[in-house]
């Protein structure tokens, strides 16, 4: 074959590939481990399924920057053909003109959020004052963070999408919830992935195809049950996508529209609601670290007014937290699969046009090689010996990429970072966080955390005491 350069896993077994030794539930896991065998590039065959899987920095950069309009495909599964998703969406559409401009049109009109800052406070502040009030009746009696998280973030998503929230008690946030645990467990690299990888599993209707058609079919209520009738506000996401189907020069249809907004309300939404689950989970485990975030608030904030996205810039420590949060906990670990779009390199390897590679930032990211101490969260590791945070271009910064490089990189990326400014810091102003039963709560250690397409810890209750008391 023409990727006989690329050593390739074994035992092979017909039909089967590397399949029937393959833990699909640790996928990341499994190819990490793999990586220390057979070195940081090589390949799995699963099912008919021929994967390039790349693990460290430098085979990384290769794709997805140096040769990064080649590598900038993503591959046709069944899960994102079915209904032709994969023609309307973006997470899951290959490097087409189409895609090219969905990604411009969403990223202007996010822009308007993300970068302008004013306008990104507008809409997230109520969501804080929200959380607050939420956090603070529980006084001080345990309680699970994660549907408060999970609810907050998801209306500043709706915000920004829709130009409209919903109530915490209304049932439209808990299937929102339930969407996007349907569509994270098919389109997580775990089991539903069966269903790309054997052909003939959904004609079997088994579980995976169920999950499957049962979170398309909740997805399309929600959609014209929810929000076809809503007064959709002018500057919003899906507004100015809407505008683009009365354009007939450009093929964006109301499918398309639907897919998309599917696409963003379940990538910024989960993504960001985890990672601050995650970065509780941590702070009550390191205690430490939640008085020194505290202490840089207090100096640069104080008590008397609401933190601002203009403290980011002098707030290091609370920079260096986040990097590394991105880092330990790397809970998209495994990308969204690309695929190349033609013949290429990587690093010294050709690669046929064609040929799916699964980016392994989970590997990168705890790369020993590199990182002293990879499964230790030390935030001190990007601040350099004045407490100042290291620059962009220093190699420990270059080498996280949580959010992806080059053509595919997030969309979300300045978004999700100044959300979770906005609101962590709003609420360590206000509380201190401690664990609700410290020998029952779930290990900080992202390897106990079960994958889907993302990442998720154990749930867990915690205490929040105030902190104006
Ligand atoms: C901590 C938060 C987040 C993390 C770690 C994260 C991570 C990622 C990663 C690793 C990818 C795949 C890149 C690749 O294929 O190489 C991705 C894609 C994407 N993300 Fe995020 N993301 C986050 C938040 C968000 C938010 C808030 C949004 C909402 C706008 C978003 C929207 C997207 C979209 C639309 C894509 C697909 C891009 C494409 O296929 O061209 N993400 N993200």
């Amino acid at each position: 074959s023409e990727l006989s350069g690329i050593p390739a896993v074994k035992p092979r077994w017909p039909l089967f590939g590397n399949a029937l030794f393959f833990d699909l539930t640790k996928t990341h896991i499994v190819l990490t481990e793999l990586a220390q065998k057979y070195g940081p590039v090589f390949r799995i065959k699963l099912y008919g399924d021929e994967i390039v899987v790349l693990n460290d920095y430098k085979s990384i950069y290769s794709a997805l920057v140096a040769n990064g309009n080649e590598v900038a495909g993503r591959p046709s599964m069944y899960r994102t053909e079915h209904a032709d998703r994969n023609r309307n969406s973006i997470v899951w559409q290959t490097y087409t003109p189409k895609l090219k401009m969905l990604r411009k049109e969403v990223h202007k009109s996010l822009r308007m959020f993300g970068d302008g800052l004013n306008s990104l406070e507008d809409k997230c502040f109520p969501e804080v004052e929200a959380l607050i009030a939420r956090i603070r009746d529980t006084d001080g009696h345990p309680f699970d963070p994660w549907d408060y998280i999970y609810d907050t973030t998801c209306n500043v998503m709706l915000l920004l999408l829709l130009g409209v929230r919903f109530s915490y008690t209304g049932d439209e946030l808990t299937q929102l919830k339930e969407i996007s645990r349907l569509f994270n467990h098919t389109f997580g690299s775990g089991s539903g992935s069966r269903l790309d990888v054997i052909p003939w599993l959904h004609i079997l209707r088994n579980q995976d195809f169920s999950v499957l058609k049962s979170a398309l079919k909740l997805r399309n209520s929600f959609w014209e049950d929810r929000i076809k009738d809503l007064p959709i506000k002018n500057d919003s996401v899906v507004a100015d996508l809407l505008r683009l189907t009365e354009n007939p020069g450009i093929d964006v249809t109301e499918t398309t529209v639907k897919e998309t907004f599917t696409n963003l309300i379940l990538a910024g939404t989960d993504t960001t609601a985890t990672a601050m689950t995650c970065l509780l989970l941590i702070l009550i485990h390191r205690p430490e670290v939640q008085d020194r975030l505290q202490a840089e608030l207090d100096t640069v904030v104080g008590q008397k007014r609401k933190p601002c996205l203009a403290d980011r810039a002098v707030m290091p420590y609370f920079e260096a937290c986040v990097l590394e949060l991105l880092r330990y906990i790397s809970h998209v670990p495994l990308a969204v699969p690309h695929s190349t779009i033609s013949d290429t390199y990587i690093e010294e390897h050709k690669i046929p046009a064609d040929t799916t590679i699964y980016i392994n930032l989970w590997a990168m990211h705890h790369d020993a090689s590199f990182w002293n101490d990879p499964w230790v969260f030390q935030p001190e590791r990007f601040l350099d010996e004045h407490g100042c945070i290291l620059p962009p271009q220093h190699e420990f910064r270059r080498r996280v990429m949580a959010f992806g490089a080059g053509r595919r990189v997030c969309l979300g990326e300045v978004l999700a970072k100044n959300r979770l400014f906005l609101f962590v810091s709003a609420i360590l102003q206000n509380f201190s966080f401690e664990a609700a039963d410290i020998q029952s709560i779930p290990d900080m250690d992202p390897r106990t955390y079960s994958l889907g397409l993302v990442l998720h810890p154990g749930r867990f209750k915690l205490k929040a005491k105030r902190r104006d008391r």
